[in-house]
């Protein structure tokens, strides 16, 4: 079952980044193509029948399996990235997550209004980053029709902060 081939995979590190803190470390997934190969089909299965036109992937653990995925699906990438790294005219919006805060921001020009959206990234902790990510994408007029996690910290109620965008929201692996 997928859920317990990546827990047993997934790494963790206490006290990084900060005390107190246990950090889900995916590079061991990453090295295993195998597994690499079977979350890409999973993630796609799980959103069969939702339309999605655009998967964006937010920086940078995010990136990783938001192209194979949106590669898998065989519609367009579009990368949401910290501040001062996306080269062209960009919009902002500032998040806090479970162990920090950031800025991220989208090219003004990366979505048309009316697209459908697909947010994807590796982990939900407290949901602030993919909200951010998600203004992002309405402030361009698109819409968000669905968030995919390979690892959700239920624990940490983020799923709550996303009701109010309404999409399928899902996590391969959660931690109750
Ligand atoms: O649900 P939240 O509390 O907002 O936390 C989740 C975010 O935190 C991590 O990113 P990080 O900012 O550490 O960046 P990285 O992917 O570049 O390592 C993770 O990849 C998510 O993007
Ligand atoms: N505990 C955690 N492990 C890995 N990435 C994270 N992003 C936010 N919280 C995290």
């Amino acid at each position: 079952m997928i859920e317990s081939k990546i827990k047993d995979t997934v790494r963790d590190v206490a006290d990084f980044p900060k005390p107190g803190i246990i950090f889900k470390d995916i590079t061991p997934i990453l090295k295993d193509a195998a597994l690499c190969a079977e979350i890409t089909q999973a993630l796609a299965e799980r959103l069969s029948g939702v339309q999605v036109d655009v998967v964006a992937g937010i920086e940078s653990r995010g990136f990783l399996f938001g192209m194979l995925l949106a590669q898998a699906l065989k519609v367009p990438f579009v990368p949401i990235r910290k501040a001062g790294k996306l080269p062209f005219k960009t919009i902002q919006q500032a998040c806090n997550l479970e162990y920090g805060s950031a800025i991220l921001e989208l090219h003004e020009d990366a979505l048309e209004a009316g697209q459908k959206v697909l947010v994807h990234d590796d982990l939900l902790a407290t949901g602030g980053t993919v909200v951010a990510a998600s203004k992002l994408i309405q402030q361009l007029g698109a819409e968000v029709t669905a968030f995919s996690f390979i690892i959700g910290l239920d624990f940490l109620n983020g799923r709550e902060k996303l009701e109010e965008f309404r999409p399928l929201t899902f996590s391969l692996a959660s931690y109750r």
